[in-house]
């Protein structure tokens, strides 16, 4: 059940990234999609568990607020709506069972975040980024994650760092 459960969702994200391409495509083109030439897919997940080998023995592992980082495997760390985010390439760190964070992390709860920011705290936050304005993004604003790169600095021995991202527009459902 769990592996059908982890391909199934394998399967959306691989859904979610032909759109993405497909939007792309057309966004690029002047009438007819352009043709894009895609180098490299990077399909990174966290918040799952599965039976792996780990120090001589077979357990099940549990990546809760985590993602795999096994040596050389590729995987994205993204910060918040308003900072960095980052394309790294995993050490495969035994003592961290081959794992590194999944993003930034929170100091601030959704509802905790909703009560101490204004959507004028938002506006600041965002200045330079294209994104949706509303107070239903308050939880999700900057300041309530920790220092995405002080995170990074803390994850060196787990992940190396390939590519940092500069926030140009952000997308959010609500
Ligand atoms: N690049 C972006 N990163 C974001 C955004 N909102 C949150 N985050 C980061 O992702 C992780 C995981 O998010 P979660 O929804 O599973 O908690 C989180 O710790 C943040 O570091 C965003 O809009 N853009
Ligand atoms: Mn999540």
């Amino acid at each position: 059940m769990t592996n059908w459960a982890q391909h199934f969702a394998l399967l959306n994200r691989e859904e979610m990234m032909d759109r993405v391409v497909k939007d792309f495509a057309h966004f690029m083109g002047d009438g007819k999609p352009a043709i894009i030439d895609e180098v490299e897919r990077i399909n990174c997940h966290h918040n799952f568990t599965q039976k792996e080998f780990h120090m001589g023995r077979g357990v099940w592992l549990s990546r809760k607020g985590a993602i795999k980082a096994d040596e050389g495997t590729p995987g994205l760390i993204p910060g918040s709506m308003g900072t960095a985010s980052y394309v790294v390439v995993g050490k495969g760190n035994v003592p961290s069972f081959k794992s590194s964070p999944h993003g930034a992390g929170r100091v601030y709860g959704r509802n905790q975040a909703r009560k101490t920011f204004t959507i004028e705290d938002l506006d600041k936050a965002m200045v330079g980024i294209e994104y949706k304005r509303s107070a239903a993004f308050l939880d999700e604003i900057p300041g309530a994650y920790k220092d995405i790169d002080v995170v990074m600095d803390d994850a060196r021995d787990l992940v190396e760092i390939r590519h940092t991202l500069r926030q140009i527009v952000n997308v959010k459902g609500n």
